[in-house]
């Protein structure tokens, strides 16, 4: 037996106190319709609220409905009208079955209307248009405002629920309303029998209030009856509110109207989830037991109730207890009335704030929106089942708070590995920090353009050097402030090509390395040290900058050779977190950035990816999650096409992608640089990000093809450069948690050293033997030159990544033939293409052709010098150095199995004829 169907034996309807999305979709109202004899739902604000803090379903509705523009108040309705139209449509066999007189839901007009009835009046008529169910019950509180509108509208046939009903005299002020709008109505002629309404009463509140008073009589005469009066005074005061419901509702009063098909206000128990723990959980269920009334009850009492309630008539009677009850309570000083007024005072307070925190967490959701991450979209077709369900796995587990508070078991349960991750979680942090030193900074950045500087060169490489060349890109020379330029190269020619254009006396390079040591940085500073000192004599220090870690080799050359300026950056951010730090802001500044604004957009993105923010909301874990995911699905080539202008954000995003997924087999491979192409030209491979700056245009139809043809396609809109800030410390964020659903860790770089060791080993060899082996390759004049490459290429296969890796200049025409050719190889075998510079290609996507799965097959071209350049204190040269490399990483690639052949150019001009041969293929 269920007692709930019990209720309805008995004559009373059972409403369910409590909406929400997850209860029409999970099918659960239905089943309640079904077993439990349910005929009618209630919300209220709080219920309201709740529903959409806790249901994440939510998100992606407010995330759309942002997009297109609305005001928090309209997101509010859209958000919820929806699971209002499907409750009344789930009730409405109900509401034809009783003919009208249940299966009603409610919906609360805005609680800051409660004083006005002109505004209450509209608002009630718009809602019920809007909602446009014929068994939608608008509620509206029982305040003299409120029951001056509840006229008008049962006078236009709107079914009304009148809420926050504490005393008898609201009580029949409330009845008296109901019966004047019907009078309104049936002088129209239209048929009353259409028209329902209910008055709800508020029970559990008033014992709150009364046992309160009750315990608080320290006068011992008063104290011992005060307390066998606990509990007694909402039921009272319920009884007393049934009795009058008979008297008129069964009385010739309502007799007239009755006839003329009125129906009674029946009486909705509200507030009867038992508040003190003492009394038994269906305390205001069992006891308010009456036939024509409603009990509208809340999830826990329901539930409580199915499983023990005492289901017998209860209601009638007791009501000469009931008044002597209040005769008493008056006798002790406990005014009743006024407790009940500040009761509905109160009620009204908690509504009002419940709509207010529901309008403030949708204004807070937009925001992180708009600031956050702007607009995106994403069209992930069969993929996005598995990401919403991390979504939730992420929340459930609260991984956001996790990464925020250094609980490294998000990524490891090895303690060794992680206490290193914990080493390399400073980036989480180092915006705020920045936001402190930024005035020194730019006044450091003042007295360099100040100084007469023009130019101002980086020496680095990988996470020390790609931001510069980002913002040295993306923003161009601003006003009077010395350019940036990045060297990170050790091919003679491009070191030569950079010296040229510089006037020494007024340049100031920047030498930055975060470890202090790195071989190429090493090199530079020395080179161009010597030709500093050349220029300017002892003054030389004054043209360099260091930036490094605490206590580096670097920091100790800077002291010794009286560096300008050094900075110390925290040393728990890795390289390619450094973005946000001394590596990206001081040149950034330096070159007349406002730091300000840009560290405003990362700090804004730092708080979007705020510990408590949804991973649905979060934009680092929804791109995060996303990337990876499609990466685990065989969509590993993450495809960044950006607006010009901005392009060399992916080199940025090709290093800390690459370098942070590509191991132990499994990576994310970004392709950077590549032409967009036809739909057809792609493998089945392919996650396209779309970079679009506001206002550009140029790949909109092409991405729009690409999405039609059913690739996947995240759009992310930039507004300017600023935004830069935003999205490193979103993209940063993105890969930590690919990380954790790649299960890798994503802060090391494992494979790196292989090559370095190797390159060690033929430095070594060259100042022993005065020479490097020459290695195998194959050169242009080799007649066998097309075949070879062909059947080289023939090995390629579906999902695989043709790679470039080439040792020359990175100069526009060199790029212009490389693009070429990977169109040429794309298009022909529909595979993903990568070009790499050397050196700099190691410092970023060479982890993930060593670490990463074997699908990369790699074209190594290197090229005879025209020029070389010794490096001071060294016994070799430049050219040696970079051959080091280039053979370093060529043997270290076959060492791990992979594909890989090397082609030798007597010159950069024979590039060209590169390009034709691979035309061929
Ligand atoms: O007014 C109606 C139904 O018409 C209810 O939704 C009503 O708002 C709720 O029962 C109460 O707000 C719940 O009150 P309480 O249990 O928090 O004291
Ligand atoms: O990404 C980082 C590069 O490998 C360079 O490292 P470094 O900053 O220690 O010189």
């Amino acid at each position: 037996m269920n007692p709930l169907r019990d209720l309805v034996y008995l004559g009373q309807a059972v409403w369910y106190d409590n909406l929400s999305r997850e209860l029409l979709r999970s099918g659960e109202l239905r089943r309640m319709i079904e077993i439990d004899g349910v005929t009618g739902v209630t919300s209220n604000p709080s219920i309201l609220e709740k529903a959409l803090r806790e249901e994440r379903i939510y998100d992606n509705d407010v995330h759309n409905l942002v997009d297109t523009g609305l005001g928090i108040a309209q997101i509010y309705e859209e958000l919820v009208i929806p699971d209002i139209q499907e409750a009344a449509d789930t009730l409405l066999p109900v509401y034809e079955e009783t003919r009208g007189r249940d299966g009603f839901v409610s919906l609360e007009v805005s609680p800051e209307l409660a004083y006005d009835t002109e505004q209450t009046i509209a608002e009630a008529k718009r809602l019920f248009s809007r909602v446009d169910r014929k068994n939608l019950m608008i509620k509206v509180p029982a305040t003299a405002e409120g029951l001056d509108a509840v006229i008008e509208l049962i006078a236009e046939g709107i079914n009304v629920n009148i809420t926050l009903i504490f005393s008898l005299d609201q009580y029949r002020d409330t009845i008296d309303a109901y019966l004047r709008g019907l009078e309104k109505l049936a002088e129209t002629g239209r048929d009353l029998g259409n028209v329902a309404s209910v008055a709800s009463f508020f029970v559990s509140r008033v014992d709150t209030v009364v046992d309160e008073q009750l315990k608080d009589r320290t006068d011992p005469s008063h104290r011992s009856v005060g307390l066998s009066m606990l509990g007694k005074a909402a039921i009272a005061n319920a009884k007393l509110a049934y009795s009058i419901f008979k008297e008129t509702f069964e009385s010739e009063l309502f007799e007239d109207l009755k006839a003329q098909g009125a129906q009674p206000q029946r009486i909705v128990w509200a507030s009867t989830s038992t508040k003190n723990p003492d009394y038994p959980d269906t305390y205001y269920v069992d006891a308010l037991i009456g036939p024509h009334t409603v009990n509208t009850i809340p999830p826990a009492t329901l539930q409580a109730f199915r499983d023990h309630g005492r289901p017998s008539l209860s209601l009638d009677g007791g009501v000469e207890d009931a008044r002597s009850l209040f005769r008493s309570l008056k006798s002790m000083g406990i005014h009743v009335p006024d407790l009940l007024d500040k009761l509905l005072q109160d009620g009204l307070r908690a509504f009002a704030g419940s709509y207010l925190k529901i309008m403030k967490d949708i204004e807070t959701k937009r925001t992180r929106l708009l600031r956050g991450w702007g607009h995106r979209s994403a069209s992930l077709g069969e993929l996005q089942q598995d990401v919403d369900a991390l979504f939730k796995q992420f929340d459930d587990k609260n991984v956001g708070e996790s990464i925020w508070s250094t609980d490294t078991s998000v990524w490891t349960a090895d303690p060794k590995v992680g206490s290193a991750i914990a080493q390399r979680l400073g980036w989480l942090h180092v915006i705020n920090r920045m936001q402190e030193e930024q005035p020194k900074i730019k006044e450091f950045a003042l007295e360099i353009k100040e100084s007469g500087i023009e130019s101002v060169v980086l020496l680095g490489m990988g996470g020390s050097s790609l931001v510069s060349e980002v913002f040295s890109s993306c923003f161009g020379v601003i006003d009077d402030y010395p350019v940036l330029k990045i060297i990170d190269t050790t091919v003679p020619g491009a070191i030569l090509d950079m010296e040229r254009s510089l006037d020494l006396k007024k340049t100031m390079f920047i030498v930055a390395s975060k470890s202090g040591t790195t071989v190429e940085v090493m090199s530079l500073y020395k080179h161009f040290r010597k030709q500093m000192e050349a220029a300017v004599g002892d003054q030389a220090g004054d043209h360099f900058i260091a930036i490094t870690d605490p206590n580096t080799h670097l920091g100790k050359l800077a002291a010794q050779g009286k560096f300008r300026r050094t900075f110390l950056n925290p040393p728990d951010i890795g390289g390619r977190f450094s973005a946000l730090s001394y590596f990206g802001l001081v040149p950034a500044a330096l070159m007349g950035i406002n730091l300000k604004r840009l560290l405003m957009r990362a700090d804004q993105s730092a708080e979007a990816c705020g510990p408590e923010v949804s991973s649905l909301e979060n934009p680092g874990t929804w791109l995060g999650t996303i990337i990876s995911e499609a990466a685990l699905h065989g969509f590993d080539k993450l495809t960044l096409v950006i607006s010009p202008g901005l392009e060399t954000f992916a080199n940025w995003l090709e290093q800390l992608v690459a370098e942070s997924t590509g191991k132990e087999g499994k990576g994310v491979l970004p392709i950077a640089g590549e032409e967009v192409g036809l739909p057809n030209s792609y493998g089945d491979d392919r996650v396209f990000i779309y970079i679009r700056l506001d206002g550009d245009d140029t790949y909109d139809q092409a991405m729009s093809d690409l999405e039609q043809a059913g690739h996947r396609v995240v759009t992310q809109r930039m507004h300017n450069a600023y935004d830069l800030g935003r999205e490193m410390f979103r993209w940063e964020f993105a890969t930590a948690i690919s990380g954790i659903i790649l299960k890798i860790n994503p802060f090391d770089q494992p494979n790196v050293q292989q090559s370095k060791d190797i390159t060690k080993k033929y430095l070594e060899t060259f100042i022993k033997d005065g020479r490097m082996p020459a290695g195998d390759f194959l050169t242009l004049d080799d007649p066998n030159i097309s075949e070879n490459l062909r059947n080289f290429f023939e090995s390629v296969r579906r999902r695989d990544y043709v790679g470039l890796n080439v040792f020359m200049r990175a100069n526009g025409e060199n790029k212009d033939l490389l693009e070429q050719m990977r169109s040429n190889i794309r298009d022909r075998f529909q595979v993903a293409t990568t070009v790499g510079f050397g050196p700099r290609y190691l410092h970023s996507t060479g982890q993930i052709h060593k670490g990463g799965p074997d699908t990369g097959i790699f074209l190594l071209i290197t090229c005879e010098d025209s020029e070389d350049i010794p490096i001071p204190g060294e016994k070799y040269s430049f050219g040696v150095l970079k051959t080091a490399q280039a053979l370093g990483d060529y043997e270290a690639l076959k060492q791990t199995g992979r594909r890989i052949r090397r082609i030798h150019l007597t010159s950069e001009a024979e590039l060209s004829r590169l390009a034709e041969a691979i035309k061929t293929i």
